[in-house]
Parts: C-alpha cells; structure tokens; sequence
C-alpha cells in the first residue's frame, strides 16, 4: 500500500491533537522522547512498539539509553510524513501509557 504525504496543516492538525510529539527541524519527521521507570520498562515498551510496527509495516527509528527511548517517526518511501507515522505513534503513546513513568 502507498501512503502520500500529508500537507503541513494536517500534519500541524494531528500534532495539536497528540502529547509532546514535535516536528522535526527537518519537517519530514516528528519525534518523542518516552521515559521509563527503569530499563524492562523500556524495554518492554520498545516489544510491543516493535509488534505494533510490524503489524502497520512502519518502522520506528529509536535510540534507548536506560530507561529512556528517544522516537522518531518518518516514512522513507514516501519522503515525509503519512498517516503510517501518526497510527505508530498513537500505538507507541498507548503503550507508553499502560507503563507508568
Ligand atoms: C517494503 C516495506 O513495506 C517498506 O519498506 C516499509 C517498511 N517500513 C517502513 N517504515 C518507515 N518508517 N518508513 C517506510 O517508508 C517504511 N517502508
């Protein structure tokens, strides 16, 4: 399935609408840092980010340093930014709520 790139004001719309997600300086990705009570927290939050990434085939770029985990969400085929990365972070928000910080 080909996803087309949103325009910027429905990229602004999604992120008024989202927690602490922030665009890029690029403005072809949007980014979150999520912290953990500790590194199995995080950890287990990166598992289901990881199910839930491969169910949408949408990948996170992410780096994790203890109980933290640094997002950042693109869509390479497309060159910007689609639906597919504001389906992933929503998931990875609902995960990241069932594990208090
Ligand atoms: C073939 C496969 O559908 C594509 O390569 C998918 C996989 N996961 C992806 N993830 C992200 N973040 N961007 C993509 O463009 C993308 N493309």
């Amino acid at each position: 399935m080909k996803y087309e790139r949103l325009e910027r004001a429905v990229v602004d719309q999604n992120l008024a609408a989202m927690s602490e997600w922030k665009l890029g300086a690029d403005g072809i990705s949007i980014s979150k840092s999520f912290k953990f009570r500790n590194f199995v927290e995080a950890f287990s939050f990166m598992t289901e980010a990881a199910l839930a990434a491969e169910k949408f085939d949408h990948h996170p770029e992410w780096f994790n340093v203890y109980s933290r985990v640094d997002v950042t969400l693109s869509t390479h085929d497309a060159g910007g930014l689609t639906e597919q990365d504001f389906r992933l972070a929503k998931a990875m928000d609902k995960a990241a709520t069932r594990r208090a910080s």
